[in-house]
């Protein structure tokens, strides 16, 4: 096989607010019935790649229980697997990933073992199909040191969130800027990066040995001039959850009709690991509206505009609006929800009103203001 699968998992993210409290960004609920990391597990395992590591750290046990079986995404062969890496004190080391180089550093006995050339490195908090054989067929046609999938993303957006770069006529990256305050460009980093397995150890060792642990700023920006650094774009859907907008965001996209195509109807499929759980259920006077509707659930109010997971209880004459309501939420009678995220195995009493106003709200079971 030619290419080794890393995908990136451990951070955490004060922009996802009180969601990230309970589970890794990458275990966060997406779509009505996907975890973020199916993403880029489904596009490894569609790309061929069958030796992938996970490193995760932040909240690990979350992505752990998700990531049980490897099954789900085939890659139980014998010759290659999915590997999981959270770091593991030992003599040499007491630390914890000190970011995403040092995550890669300490697990470099895993990429030395290996006899893949290339290394594909991945976020496990982005959403989007992508054939890395294609950026590796690229990488090696341009006989690239470093290969950066790229996103042209629209005028109006705020990228400051995001890694920007200016390419010349030939792709080749000028100019990489992380998450700068004005930025020169509305081409963004998605986080996905192609370079050769020996390239990646020699940059890995150099970084450690001046103390240097950031995969961005330590690696992609020092060697930027030094360096063939190229951009690949990707034309079709991505989007990344680094924050409650775009999770929110990410959710009402699905909702989109030529989404759910993209995702659910068109080959190669994504996949996830899945619950025996019964269809969901409409009872009399149940009423839904442009709705995700994930299976377990029992609805009997309205529900518009909404991504529903599984085993979700709506009772009589709710309205659900403009919301996604976590798995395993019980909701009581004459409740109306508008705008907000409800979190994951909590009760909503009935007669309960709840808003968000200028943004998205997060609701947990404490935060109910009754109806008079
Ligand atoms: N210590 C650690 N151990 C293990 N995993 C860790 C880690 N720290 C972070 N990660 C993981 O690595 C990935 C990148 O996270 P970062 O926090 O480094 O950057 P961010 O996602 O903000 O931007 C990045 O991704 C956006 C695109 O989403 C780019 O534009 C931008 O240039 C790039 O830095 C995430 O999947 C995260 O979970």
């Amino acid at each position: 096989m030619k290419a080794l699968g890393i995908i990136l998992a451990g951070g955490n993210n004060y922009r996802m607010r009180e969601l990230s409290d309970k589970r890794a960004i990458a275990a966060m609920p997406v779509g009505g019935g996907y975890r973020a990391i199916d993403f880029a597990l489904s596009n490894m395992s569609n790309s061929h790649i069958q030796r992938v590591a996970v490193l995760t750290q932040y909240n690990s046990r979350s992505l752990n229980e998700h990531l049980n079986s490897s099954k789900w995404w085939d890659f139980g062969r014998k010759q290659g697997g999915l590997y999981i890496f959270t770091p593991t004190i030992t003599a040499d080391n007491g630390n914890w990933y000190r970011g995403t180089a040092d995550a890669l550093a300490q697990n470099i006995d895993f990429l030395k073992r290996s006899h893949e050339p290339y290394v594909i490195v991945a976020g496990g908090d982005c959403v989007y199909k992508l054939d890395y054989n294609k950026v590796l067929d690229y990488h090696i046609q341009k006989k690239a040191d470093i290969t950066i999938v790229c996103k042209d993303v629209p005028a109006t957006e705020d990228v400051s969130r995001f890694g920007v770069v200016q390419m010349n006529e030939e792709s080749r990256i000028i100019d990489f800027e992380e998450k700068p305050m004005v930025a020169q460009s509305h081409t963004i980093s998605t986080g996905i990066y192609v370079l050769r397995r020996r390239q990646l150890i020699e940059m890995l060792e150099k970084s450690m040995e001046e103390h240097r642990f950031d995969f961005v700023t330590d690696i992609l920006i020092r060697y930027k001039n030094l360096k063939q650094i190229y951009g690949y774009k990707l034309e079709n859907y991505w989007s990344n959850i680094a924050s409650v907008e775009s999770y929110y965001q990410t959710n009402m996209d699905f909702l989109k009709p030529e989404i759910r195509k993209y995702f659910f109807h068109q080959e190669p499929y994504i996949y996830s690991k899945v619950d025996d759980l019964a269809p969901a259920k409409y009872n009399v006077g149940a009423e839904v509206r442009n709705s995700l509707i994930a299976s377990g659930c029992i609805i009997n109010g309205t529900v518009e505009n909404s991504v529903l997971f599984k085993q979700v209880f709506v009772g009589k004459n709710c309205v659900i609006k403009n919301s996604i309501i976590l798995n395993d939420v019980y909701i009581g009678d004459n409740t109306h929800i508008e705008n907000c995220i409800v979190e994951s195995r909590d009760t909503i009493c009935a007669n309960t009103y709840l808003c968000g106003e200028d943004e998205v709200k997060i609701v947990r079971g404490h935060n109910e203001r009754y109806l008079m």
